[in-house]
């Protein structure tokens, strides 16, 4: 194994393995720091839910990450957060990117958080969503990590220890090219630089600066540069095809971002079977919400699809985060997902779309999985998985991927 990559969480690391598969390596995600041996791959992703835990716990996760993938072989890292930069107030992107340059001995890293075809750009070190800024985008009013600054170098200097420099290669240099882009990092490591954020507009500014990055033991990053690397590393396979599979198929909704409560509304505009989960209800009694929503489910599951969300709006969130406090309100609403998708699971769910990367992480958590393969797109940054232990069709969907359609297009392709 050649690569290995510590993601932030769930959705995060299904997404950037999707990008390795399509640069061809043979890729593995492991859900948590795996405890056996390592698989026949050329990449290795290990999921961490560390997005928002702690600093601490998610320094300490990164570690034990990185030390497993070491002692697997690897020997280039690749630090995976999220493409609209999501940290809590504290941050934890700067902590753990530090411990890991520290970890390796290595005095600079990029930090790369654009994906292009998912609308994410970078430009003189701001972060766009589409043509608005990331402060001005929905991530403004995210549940957990809500996004008020645009501004990569600002926002990774605060959460850094002190005297740790951050710098800029600026598109200009990105559009000249890989040389381009290795000259400017040497002069900023000169310069005692030890984060360089760089720009990036398309995926051929990300394939100059993946090739500029070849000799670098860490990077970090969205996924966007692991469809660069490409470049740089010698492909030899295809997505993996996935078994096929009959069992009942059910969509389970955490995510609160425009584009899954887009995909909500489409799915009840077409007179679909859902359930809505009460985030209050969640905190006084989960067991019976979670009971009641399985109840409903099993009636219908056998006439095709069910949607079960916790999907609100801004307004309607923040009105469950006065009462709650925003940590209780994302446990509890996650605590019922994740009961509910054992509770699927036993009703014979064997195809399962999840919305959210928190959401994600509790339901691949709570189903006690090991190991996901990646089998095709559905979207960018969204695959197919196969879950071998349960026989398991899942798609964790990244909070803020998928056109209005995606729960229909997602379970359409596992049809197919
Ligand atoms: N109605 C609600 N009220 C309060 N909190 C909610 C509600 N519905 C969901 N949540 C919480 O909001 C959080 C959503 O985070 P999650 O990571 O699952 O989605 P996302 O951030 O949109 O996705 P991604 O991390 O992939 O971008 C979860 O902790 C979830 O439990
Ligand atoms: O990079 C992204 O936007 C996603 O993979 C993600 O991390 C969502 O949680």
């Amino acid at each position: 194994m050649r690569y290995g990559v510590i993601a932030d969480d769930f959705t995060g690391a299904t997404d950037v393995a999707s990008m390795l598969v399509r640069a061809g390596l043979r890729t593995v995600q492991a859900v948590g720091v795996p405890r056996g041996p390592a698989p026949e791959a050329d990449a290795v992703v290990v999921a961490l839910k560390s997005r928002t835990v702690p600093a601490a716990d998610a320094v300490a996760q990164s570690l034990a990450a990185l030390a497993w993938l070491r002692a697997a072989g690897a020997t280039r890292f690749y630090f995976k957060y999220c493409s609209t930069f999501d940290s809590t107030a504290q941050g934890n992107i700067g902590p753990v990117a530090d411990a890991l340059m520290q970890a390796l001995d290595t005095d600079l890293t990029v930090v790369c958080p654009a994906f292009p075809e998912n609308g994410r750009t970078v430009y003189a070190g701001h972060l766009f969503v589409g043509e608005q800024l990331l402060s001005d985008s929905g991530m403004r009013d995210h549940p957990l990590t809500p996004m008020r600054d645009a501004s990569l170098p600002r926002l990774l200097q605060a959460q850094l220890p002190a005297g740790r420099r951050v710098g800029l290669v600026p598109q200009a240099v990105v559009a000249q090219g890989a040389q381009a882009v290795r000259s400017r990092l040497a002069q900023l490591r000169a310069e005692g630089v030890r984060y360089a954020v760089t720009d990036a507009l398309d995926n051929e500014d990300l394939r100059a600066i993946a090739a500029a990055c070849a000799d670098l033991p860490l990077v970090t990053a969205a996924s966007g540069l692991a469809l660069g690397m490409q470049a740089v590393a010698a492909g030899t396979s295809d997505a993996a095809h996935l078994p096929r599979t009959d069992g009942l198929a059910a969509v389970l909704a955490g995510s609160c971002s425009q584009a899954t409560q887009g995909q909500v509304a489409h799915w009840l505009a077409a007179g679909r079977p859902a359930f809505r989960i009460d985030a209050l209800r969640c905190a006084d009694d989960g067991e019976g919400q979670a009971q009641e929503a399985l109840a409903w489910a099993g009636a219908r599951l056998a006439d095709g699809p069910v949607l079960v969300y916790a999907t609100a709006t801004p307004a309607d969130v923040r009105a469950v985060q006065e009462r709650l406090g925003t940590e209780r309100a994302g446990a509890v609403v996650e605590d019922c997902l994740a009961r509910l998708a054992r509770g699927l699971v036993a009703l014979g769910v064997r195809r399962l779309v999840v919305a959210g990367g928190e959401t994600s992480g509790a339901v691949v958590q709570a189903l006690g999985l090991e190991q996901l393969r990646i089998g095709p797109t559905i979207a960018p940054g969204v695959p197919w998985t196969w879950a071998p232990g349960p026989g398991l069709l899942l798609a964790l969907k990244s909070g803020n991927f998928g056109g209005a359609d995606f729960f229909e297009r997602a379970l359409a392709a596992a049809d197919a």
